[in-house]
């Protein structure tokens, strides 16, 4: 699946929330979109998501025009973690896992059941299949929508088994939110596998350290528009941070890993920034 977003523009009501932004990505690629609250990341995915049909400029699925893509051929070529889903039924966790399969079939054959209850293992969440989803800690809700995209992307109940190149992308908005360390790795190692079987992976993430192990493209967006993109290393640099996000922060090697750290000096580097501002303003 290959993404082009050339030059789109986005207003809501009467905002501009896009500026001309551009990006392209490619299957087998896992592409991190970051920027401070408010920079207009989930309206860039959600755009993506074929959620919005007034923006300028284009977005191109496998060279179709995406507002001319059917929603059915959508729903089968996608999948979607969205910020803050909320289930007023009182769906079972199987249940949410499961409608990942009803974009293919309205009744579920058994290669369906099986890769759900595949999506479930996967994710560590087959013990609380039946499980009611609003009695869930945040966390484990953000486990079983995990599980719920993935359930809708496979082909077979195997990570592995199958060629997605071209075929499917996947959108996760703040996926690891309220997850902990281990599910957070677990989230993002999936995502890493499930791009390396062909799939589009693009993720909007708060977390340097996470998108420096993870992204294989990192764009960073400021006020609706991109202010960098690249590798992990042209754009995870302290000058981009402090621009984008108003603190100071250190960018070390990592004593073992190929990745950079972001860490930030509170006793020090912090209070010379804008946060300090904001602090004594409070
Ligand atoms: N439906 C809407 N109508 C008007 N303004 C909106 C609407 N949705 C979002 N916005 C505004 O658009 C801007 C970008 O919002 P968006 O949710 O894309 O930000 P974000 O980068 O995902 O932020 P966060 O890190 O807080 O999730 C914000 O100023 C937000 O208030």
């Amino acid at each position: 699946m290959m993404l082009q977003v050339k030059d789109i523009s986005l207003s809501l009501g009467k905002t501009q929330i896009l500026r001309n932004v551009s990006l392209d990505a490619g299957a087998g690629e896992l592409c991190v979109i970051m920027g401070a609250n408010g920079a207009g990341k989930s309206t860039l995915l959600k755009a993506i998501a074929g959620e919005y049909h007034h923006y300028q400029g284009s977005i191109r699925l496998a060279d179709n025009e995406l507002r001319s893509l059917p929603v059915a051929v959508q729903a089968r070529t996608r999948a979607v973690l969205s910020q803050q889903l909320s289930l007023s039924q009182p769906f079972t966790v199987a249940e949410v896992v499961s409608m990942g399969r009803y974009v293919y079939n309205t009744h579920l054959t058994t290669a369906d059941k099986e890769i759900v209850a595949y999506a479930l293992k996967t994710m560590q969440v087959y013990g609380l299949r039946e499980r009611t989803y609003p009695t869930l800690s945040g966390g484990q809700k953000q486990r079983v929508q995990m599980a719920r995209v993935l359930a809708q992307l496979l082909e077979a109940p195997d990570l592995q088994a199958t060629d997605h190149t071209g075929k499917k992308m996947l959108l996760l908005d703040e996926p690891v939110t309220g997850m902990d360390i281990l599910h957070q790795q677990l989230s993002l190692q999936l995502a890493t596998t499930l791009a390396t079987s062909g799939v589009l992976v693009v993720a909007v993430l708060h977390d340097f350290q996470l998108a420096a192990a993870y992204a294989n493209r990192v764009v960073l967006l400021k006020d609706g528009g991109i202010y960098a993109q690249g590798t992990v290393s042209e754009i995870l640099t302290a000058t981009h941070i402090k621009q984008c996000f108003g603190v100071d922060v250190a960018v070390l090697e990592h004593p073992h890993c190929h990745y950079p750290l972001v860490v930030t000096a509170a006793a020090d580097g912090l209070f010379k920034s804008r946060a300090e501002k904001a602090i004594n303003v409070l």
